[in-house]
């Protein structure tokens, strides 16, 4: 007798507090997280090492096949999940904003795009998980049973962004964040392959006025139903 495989999908911009509302929920289910766009950030930071020309196909197709990506739990609910890239704990590496900039435009890449799905479909396969990032309800698991859409103003979002950075003691400046935030919205929303946007089944939350427990109790009212 096979378990229906449950999968929940929380997708939205950047900022929007996906990382965060995912853990809570996959906490309090006991599912496992799965950060997408930890994968993306690392292939970025990967390419970026290696000089890698975005626009040179065959040198991306190789340098993919040469690409080892893990993702460890994270230490504790503060903090990000871990990343081996290639054996290296890369970790803090890929949570910079410049690295964000670069999963964007890697993310674009229909090939990149192909393996990474593939890989995320991998750790789906027995149901369980909670997914985040773009296109996890639209592209990755379009069967999943739950599925949300997180939403907030571009301004929000940056002050978001800031305040994390500000609170982990870094270096922030609010105008580029939202330039940057700005900018990456666009590039997710119009790339041509998994593009951001709500699934047709993916339920709508608006977390602009929201706090993070109203989110994830919201979320977590359906999934328990
Ligand atoms: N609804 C919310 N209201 C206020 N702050 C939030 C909310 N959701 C998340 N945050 C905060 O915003 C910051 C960015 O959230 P994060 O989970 O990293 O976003 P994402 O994964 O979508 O980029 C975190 O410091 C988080 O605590
Ligand atoms: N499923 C995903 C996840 C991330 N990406 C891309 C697009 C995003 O701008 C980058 C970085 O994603 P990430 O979720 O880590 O970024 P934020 O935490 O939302 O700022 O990767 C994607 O294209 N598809």
């Amino acid at each position: 007798m096979s378990e229906k495989l449950i999968i929940v999908t929380i997708d939205g911009p950047a900022g929007v507090g996906k990382s965060t509302v995912s853990k809570k929920v996959a906490a309090a289910t006991g599912f496992t997280y799965l950060d997408t766009g930890a994968m993306y950030r690392a292939v970025g930071l990967f390419f970026q090492e290696a000089s890698v020309d975005l626009d040179n196909i065959s040198q991306v197709r190789e340098k993919l096949d040469m690409i080892e990506i893990e993702l460890f739990p994270a230490t504790d609910e503060d903090s990000d999940v871990g990343v081996r890239l290639c054996g290296e704990d890369v970790s803090e590496a890929i949570r910079t904003p410049e690295m964000a900039m670069v999963a964007s435009k890697v993310s674009a890449i229909p090939v990149v795009r192909e393996v990474l799905t593939k890989i995320q479909r991998e750790y789906g396969t027995r149901g369980r998980i909670v997914a985040e990032g773009r296109d996890t309800g639209t592209v990755v698991f379009p069967l999943a049973a739950y599925k949300f859409f997180l939403d907030a103003e571009p301004r929000e979002r940056a002050e978001r962004r800031f305040r994390q950075l500000k609170a982990r003691g870094e270096e922030a400046d609010y105008q580029e964040l939202l330039r940057m935030t700005i900018e990456r919205d666009n590039n997710d929303r119009n790339r041509l392959v998994a593009p951001l946007k709500q699934a047709d089944d993916a339920v709508l939350i608006d977390t602009t006025a929201l706090d993070v427990e109203e989110v994830v109790k919201q979320i977590l009212a359906i999934v328990n139903g």
